[in-house]
């Protein structure tokens, strides 16, 4: 099941730059949240912050308090327990290239142990049905290379690699912006079926994605959070202004 996400004063900054400014928000377990904004406005770098990716970067540091159900992020565990965690879909497709699609999956499930081949064709063919890639490349798991696929069947990959480590919040960060329509949809379709069991983040620059897909959504600026509503309100009601001028496109 997944487990809601509660974030509190939330600060990050890349060197002296203070990139993300007293972050609060609280993300549902087993709903869809959607994050907009205009690029450079710290989507990324939030989401980045959930699960203690932000730190990796030279000189990048994050204060505040994310909590991940019981577990407080910055205090409680290590960033390996924590990204067992909370699975991550990037933007471009980046399965591993040389590795077939079985390896792929199982890559980080192996890093957890060493599970036996049975556990391990299960793990292949549960993530793979999650992820609706199971019928396109049952026949070809060894055979094939993760970099042999189309674009949306490698996302679906990278998707279902995410969720072999059987995490609890899957975080998306732009995962179809990439993608054809008929792949965008399959995935929109995937997150419908997900967030029954998974808490799902997606941060996204296309506003009927978010509307399709999320509960609730929230709207940053220049690093900073201006609203977090239910999505129908942010896109009939929003309360400010800016927000305003940003979903009807009277923006800058
Ligand atoms: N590795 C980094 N080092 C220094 N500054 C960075 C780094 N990554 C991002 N930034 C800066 O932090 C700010 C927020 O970037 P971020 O990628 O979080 O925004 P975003 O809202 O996800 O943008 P986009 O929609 O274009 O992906 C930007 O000013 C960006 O230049």
């Amino acid at each position: 099941m997944g487990v809601g996400i509660q974030v509190e004063h939330l600060n990050a900054w890349y060197g002296k730059t203070h990139t993300l400014q007293d972050i609060n928000l609280p993300i549902p377990a087993n709903h869809a949240t959607a994050l907009i904004g205009p690029s450079g406005c710290g989507k990324s770098t939030f989401v980045r912050c959930l699960n203690r990716m932000h730190e990796t970067v030279a000189g990048a540091r994050a204060e505040g308090v994310v909590r991940i159900g019981d577990m407080d992020v910055y205090k409680d565990a290590s960033p390996v327990a924590i990204r067992r965690r909370i699975g991550m879909v990037f933007q471009r497709p980046n399965p591993f290239p040389t590795m077939s699609i079985y390896e792929n999956i199982v890559a980080g499930v192996k890093l957890g142990g060493s599970p036996g081949r049975k556990a391990l064709d299960e793990v292949v063919e549960r993530s793979l049905r999650q992820s609706a890639l199971w019928d396109e490349v049952k026949d070809d798991l060894k055979k094939k290379s993760g970099a042999s696929l189309s674009g949306g069947q490698q996302q679906r990959l990278c998707m279902a690699r995410a969720l072999a480590i059987d995490p609890e919040v899957l975080v998306m960060d732009e995962p179809t912006s990439a993608l054809d329509p008929i792949s965008t949809s399959k995935i929109e379709d995937l997150i419908f079926e997900l967030k029954t069991q998974y808490t799902i983040v997606i941060v996204t620059h296309n506003m009927q994605q978010a509307a399709r897909v999320a509960e609730n959504t929230g709207f940053f600026l220049s690093g900073k959070l201006v609203e977090f509503s239910p999505t129908h309100k942010i896109f009939t009601n929003p309360s400010d202004k800016r927000t305003e001028d940003y979903i009807t496109g009277r923006f800058g």
